[in-house]
């Protein structure tokens, strides 16, 4: 039975990157990608307005909506200081198995926690299952038409405080038109909008942060 793309991903990992090194690990995801077999992680370009909106936030609960491969979640991961922890949401169960062995082999299953199932009902748990009190950065990459209706969860379950960061990809391309509309109509959130492109490719894309005002 042939290989998926995400195993042929993990596999290229594997065999070109250094086990326990996270910034090896993306450094040869992003060269698959970029090379062989375009792929939906964020990516470098995006990856560093990621970086800075973590380090800024500098959170000590995170939340990831959609893992895939464990890209975003090792990018994450690596920058979150000590005692700190990422909790990533991924639904499909092939992708949840690449993300696993991904953040093992980057060395940062310590600090990063994969969670299966849907975000519907993921969220209504992080409290009690999870001993989460409110979250301090949650980076959106999941189905955009979910960006809305789980950013509306999170408030309803009280998983944000004031100054909770929410940051969602790709906002241009495919789009989030009404997470926009929603968060940047709301008098809860203060948002920013940063231009960038489709990872691997020539297109404009943006992400969007949100900060979450009480
Ligand atoms: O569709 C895109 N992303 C959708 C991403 C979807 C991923 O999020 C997971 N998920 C779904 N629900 C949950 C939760 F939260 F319930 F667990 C997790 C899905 O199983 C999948 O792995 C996309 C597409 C393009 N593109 O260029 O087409 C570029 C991108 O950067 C993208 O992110
Ligand atoms: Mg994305």
């Amino acid at each position: 039975m042939n290989q998926s793309k995400e195993q042929r991903i993990l596999n290229f990992v594997l065999q070109n990157a250094v086990r326990g090194d996270p910034r090896s690990v993306v450094d040869t995801i992003d060269r698959y990608c970029s090379q062989k077999e375009w792929a939906m992680n964020v990516g470098n370009e995006k990856g560093l307005i990621l970086d800075k909106t973590v380090e800024e936030a500098s959170p000590s609960v995170a939340l990831e909506l959609g893992s895939y491969c464990g890209y975003s979640a090792v990018r994450i991961g690596r920058l979150l200081k000590a005692g700190a922890r990422l909790l990533t949401v991924e639904f499909n169960p092939q992708f949840a198995a690449i993300a696993k062995q991904m953040i093992e082999f980057a060395g940062v299953q310590d600090k990063v926690k994969l969670l299966e199932g849907p975000s519907e009902e993921i969220i209504p748990q992080l409290k009690k299952k999870y001993e989460v009190d409110t979250l301090d950065f949650v980076f959106l990459d999941h189905w955009k038409d979910r960006y809305t209706p789980d950013t509306i969860l999170l408030q309803e379950c009280n998983l944000l405080r004031k100054g909770s960061v929410l940051l969602a990809d790709n906002v241009i391309f495919p789009g989030a038109p009404e997470f926009l509309n929603y968060v940047r109509k709301s008098p809860h959130f203060q948002c920013t909008n940063y231009p960038s492109h489709l990872e691997y490719m020539e297109v404009e894309d943006a992400m969007e942060k949100a900060v979450f005002l009480g």
